[in-house]
Parts: structure tokens; sequence; C-alpha cells
């Protein structure tokens, strides 16, 4: 089913007057299952981070729409954004963005405050969340007292607490070493597995195995597309270095 459409989408920055502006997507196309994992890869400049500010409402397109579980974002009225984007949208960043003078849990039960949910509620909450993903003990410990790791499940967490319809990551292990970047991928991929839908924008080949599809974009178009089905992790993983390969040296890709 369906559940997010990205339909001819078109982003063209413009400047000052007189300098010709940037398009940045072209035409970008592509569509989203409830409960996929979808990697977005594509080397620097490509428009990766135009489209993730797009899906997440932080910028309109010029052109072409995007649907939600059959909402245009377009015809989201201004007054009701935040409430959307705190509501219905999960963001993890690649440098985890939590307030360093609010514990972890204040930290985790931002949305919620925001969206004046009862004391008892975000109690229910955020004790079985924390507890799986392994932060239930650090809960009154300050970003500043613990890992990069805890503080990225930390921001999973913020991310998670308000049920949301999709989780949008830009570089999430981007900040993390080996260790915990596979902590966090594993993570991701056992929320996936509960039904999460997660579309996440990586440089890593080895983060986007964890996938269940990556979508490959070049000068502000989705070119490539790989499916990992039923192939092994080693497999996905060759596929898609290749196709990163073929893609920086301006190659066509082709199946074999
Ligand atoms: N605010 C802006 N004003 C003008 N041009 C912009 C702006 N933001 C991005 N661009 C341009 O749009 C194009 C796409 O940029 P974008 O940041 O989306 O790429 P990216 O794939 O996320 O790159 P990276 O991997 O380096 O973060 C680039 O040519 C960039 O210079």
């Amino acid at each position: 089913m369906t559940f997010m459409e990205v339909n001819n989408l078109k982003k063209v920055y413009t400047p000052r007057l007189g300098s010709k502006g940037t398009e940045a997507l072209s035409s970008v196309n592509f569509s989203v299952d409830k409960g996929e994992f979808v990697a977005i890869m594509g080397e620097s400049g490509s428009g990766k981070t135009t489209l993730l500010n797009i899906l997440s409402t932080l910028d309109n397109p010029t052109e072409g729409e995007v649907y939600l579980d059959g909402t245009p974002l377009s015809e989201i009225k201004d007054k009701s954004i935040s409430r959307f984007r705190r509501e219905q949208l999960g963001f993890v960043f690649q440098d985890f963005n939590l307030l360093d003078n609010f514990t972890i849990k204040d930290n985790i039960l931002l949305p919620l405050v925001l969206a004046r949910t009862s004391v008892d509620n975000m109690e229910k909450r955020i004790q079985p969340l924390a507890e799986n993903l392994g932060i239930g003990a650090l809960l009154d410990q300050y970003p500043y007292e613990v890992s990069g790791g805890q503080k990225q499940r930390a921001a999973v967490a913020r991310a998670l607490i308000t049920e949301p319809k999709i989780v949008l990551a830009d570089e999430p292990t981007g900040a993390l070493d080996s260790k915990s970047s596979q902590s966090l991928l594993e993570l991701f991929e056992s929320i996936h597995q509960e039904g999460q839908t997660i579309l996440m924008v990586t440089h890593s080949a080895q983060a986007a195995s964890y996938s269940s599809r990556v979508l490959f974009i070049r000068d502000g178009r989705v070119y490539h597309e790989i499916y990992r089905g039923g192939q092994s992790n080693e497999k996905y993983t060759e596929k898609i270095t290749q196709a990163l390969l073929v893609s920086s040296s301006r190659g066509e890709y082709n199946e074999d």
C-alpha cells in the first residue's frame, strides 16, 4: 500500500536578483509503502538534503507534490504545520539535536510536552520505549554525560515517542564510531520489523544495506533503485557498492 507518494518534485533555489537559480531537484518520483525502510543515496550535491527538507515540510517544492497517507503536504495550513511535523513525523539527525540543559528523559518527552500530553500518558510511554532502545537507565542523565551512540538512541526515542507515520533520518550514523553505527542500524532494523516506516539518507553502503530498498539520486532525479528482496546481506551490500561506483563514474547502471 502506497503510504508516501512523491510526484514530480522540482526545486529551484533562486538566490539574489539577476543570478541564475540552482535546480537542486529536477523531477523526483517515487513512492514508499507502509512499513518500508528506504535508504536514499547520492553524491554530495545530488539533492538529498533538499529532498528531505521538502518531505519534512521544512521547505516547499517549486513544483510537484508529496502525499503522506493521502494528505497533500502543500495543503497543510501554515498554522498547523509545526503540529503536523511534531505529531506525524519523527526526525533523527546526524548531530543528534538534543538540548544540553534538558535530561535525556525531558529531551525524549519534549514532543509530547508540546502536544500537551498528560503526565500519566507520558510516563506510560517513555519507560517501555527507553527500555526497548537500551537507554532505560540513562533517563536522568544529561546529553553531555552519555556516549554518542546513547545520544542517538535518545534521539530515536524522541522521534518514536509520538508514534509518527514516518521516521526521516539524515545521516544518522554520520557522527558515530563503527560499533555504535552498527548498533544503531540494528535498532533501525528492529523498529522496521515492528512495522515502522523509515526513510534514511546516507552516504554509507553499509548503513544502506539495512534497508529494504535503496534509491539513488543523481542530478536531482532518482535514476536507479535496488530492492533487497531475498538476497543475502553480502549480495545486497555488493550491489549497493557497485551502483555507487557506477554513479560516481557517471556511467549507466545495468542489472548484471
Ligand atoms: N539554500 C540553498 N540555496 C541555493 N542552492 C542550494 C541551497 N541548498 C542547496 N543548494 C544547492 O542545491 C544542490 C543540492 O544540494 P543538497 O544540499 O540538497 O545536496 P546533498 O545531496 O544533500 O549534498 P550533501 O551530501 O553534500 O549534503 C547543490 O547544488 C547545492 O549547492
